[in-house]
């Protein structure tokens, strides 16, 4: 049986549909990156993939189940957007993120020690452990958004739901977050899923390329239909279909 399956799923906002006949089947450990037009809907798919969204119609199961409401152990599901907490440390930030994979969600005595341990590994991988006794808050944007994928990261979840994580990075930093999150990937075998604007980025990491879209498209009302997965690209032959994708791109260009 697959990990993750999406089974015939409608989503709609009051009468506005956002997903329809949206199939998909991933197994564990691969990286699927979803791309698509500004507003049609893929944070909304992986909030049905974190169980913040019900499915109108259609079944999904992360794991046999349908997914778990709770990030944890059990299901191991964390999203980058929970924010990290504004009242502890980067370095208590990163020890949370991982203390959801204890038994009693904090770890105490020797335990605390070697997570305290383990989080400041963590902070100099992310290159945030000359902040480690600091506030979130006096952080810039761009090394909140590296505390909040160094949280998710620490927990190493089964399953790692990511909407645009390293969209406000500069370019040398989003680098080092791709081997990163890499690394943790080969060492954990997690799944993942992230959604991307940036096509390169989705080839680079994801073994697929999923592209959300409006399979028909109403011009009198644009809202009328919704989107659902019209390519699912085989990413693993080194980007060679971000090749074609832009060499089309080129061919069409007019002359
Ligand atoms: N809670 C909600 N109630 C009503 N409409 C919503 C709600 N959440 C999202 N929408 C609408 O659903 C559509 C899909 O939103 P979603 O955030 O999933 O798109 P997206 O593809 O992730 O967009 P972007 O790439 O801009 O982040 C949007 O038109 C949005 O306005």
């Amino acid at each position: 049986m697959s990990f993750v399956t999406a089974e015939n799923i409608f989503l709609s906002y009051g009468s506005r549909p956002i997903l329809e006949r949206v199939n998909l089947t991933a197994e564990e450990g691969e990286f699927v990156s979803i791309v698509g037009a500004s507003g049609c809907g893929k944070s909304t798919f992986l909030r049905l993939l974190l169980a913040q969204e019900t499915p109108t119609k259609g079944e999904i199961r992360v794991a046999g189940a349908p997914p778990a409401r709770e990030p944890g152990l059990a299901r191991g599901v964390v999203f980058q957007r929970y924010s990290v907490f504004p009242h502890m440390t980067v370095r208590e930030n990163i020890v949370a993120g991982e203390s959801l994979r204890s038994r009693w969600g904090r770890f105490f005595g020797t335990e605390a020690r070697a997570a305290r341990a383990r989080a400041d590994e963590t902070l100099a991988r992310i290159g945030l452990d000359h902040v480690a006794d600091q506030f979130p808050a006096t952080l810039s944007g761009g090394m909140q958004q590296r505390l909040a994928i160094g949280q998710a990261l620490a927990a190493k979840p089964r399953i790692l739901l990511l909407d645009e994580p390293f969209g406000a990075l500069d370019p040398g930093t989003r680098l080092s977050m791709h081997d990163f999150l890499q690394e943790l990937r080969a060492e954990t075998g997690m799944t993942v899923f992230m959604v991307t604007h940036d096509l390169e980025e989705g080839f680079k990491l994801g073994d697929r390329v999923l592209v959300f879209d409006k399979p028909r498209w109403d011009p009198q009302d644009p809202n009328l239909n919704g989107a659902t997965i019209t390519y699912d690209f085989d990413a693993r032959d080194g980007g060679i279909p971000f090749q074609r994708i832009k060499e089309d791109t080129h061919v069409l260009r007019p002359t």
